[in-house]
């Protein structure tokens, strides 16, 4: 069945893993506390939302150890995604780097869109981060493709209530949204609400027998005419 809405993830799904870990995340790694020292104003909201998620009146040097170490365990929690996405910001203006789309992924977003298709991008990546992507994408600026963002603001990725609390804000039953990623137990939670799902299995990765795959954006669902 054709979807009204689709809902991507991007990691592993529009977009590399390599691109991720290997570009994106070494950059913020590596300027993590000069950021802090050269933005006060930002590192102050930072520090106050690393100590509620803590739940302790943490010090500076504290805050910063906590956040390199959730940087490296690779934690998808608010204060480090919005800190990465402002060092991103930096990145994607002074051109160290532009943001890593499949070309399958592009042609089939423009493809979708013009179909009158909603599309949407549910990442860990904070909302800012995601537009960035999208705005300095290999492809060009991507973001007038979609209508809108939600990071984990709305919830887990893992968790069917967040799949939900989408479905809602798109006001559409969960059965006319097809989600897309490359994870199974984010494809778990999604089915648990109701949406319809696809597994991406990009550059060999592992099947899933629950989901309907594809190893890109070519071969999804119900796009019959194009295989
Ligand atoms: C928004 S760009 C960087 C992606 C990111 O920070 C991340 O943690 C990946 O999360 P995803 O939910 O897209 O797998
Ligand atoms: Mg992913």
């Amino acid at each position: 069945m054709r979807p009204g809405a689709i809902v991507t993830d991007i990691e592993g799904t529009t977009s590399s893993i390599a691109f991720v870990h290997d570009v994106l995340f070494p950059y913020s790694r590596a300027r993590l506390e000069r950021f802090l020292t050269d933005r006060p104003d930002a590192a102050a909201a930072i520090f106050d939302a690393v100590r509620a998620e803590a739940g302790t009146d943490l010090d500076r040097q504290a805050c910063i150890a906590l956040l390199r170490q959730w940087h490296d365990a690779d934690r998808k929690i608010g204060p480090l995604k919005q800190l990465q996405g402002m060092i991103w910001a930096d990145g994607y203006a002074q051109g160290h780097f532009t943001g890593h789309v499949y070309s399958d992924a592009a042609e089939g977003l423009r493809r979708w869109h013009d179909a009158g298709i909603a599309l949407h991008v549910y990442s860990s990546g904070s909302v800012a981060a995601q537009k960035l992507l999208f705005g300095h994408s290999d492809h060009g600026d991507l973001t007038p493709l979609f209508a809108g963002y939600f990071d984990t603001a709305v919830g887990g990725k893992r968790e069917a209530r967040s799949y939900r609390a989408i479905a809602d804000a798109l006001d559409r039953p969960p059965a006319e949204i097809l989600f897309l990623s490359d994870t199974p137990e984010e494809l778990a939670a999604a089915t648990e609400a109701g949406l319809a799902v696809t597994l991406l299995a990009r550059d060999g990765a592992p099947a899933d027998s629950r989901f309907p795959i594809a190893d890109s954006f070519d071969a999804i669902g119900w796009q019959e005419d194009r295989r």
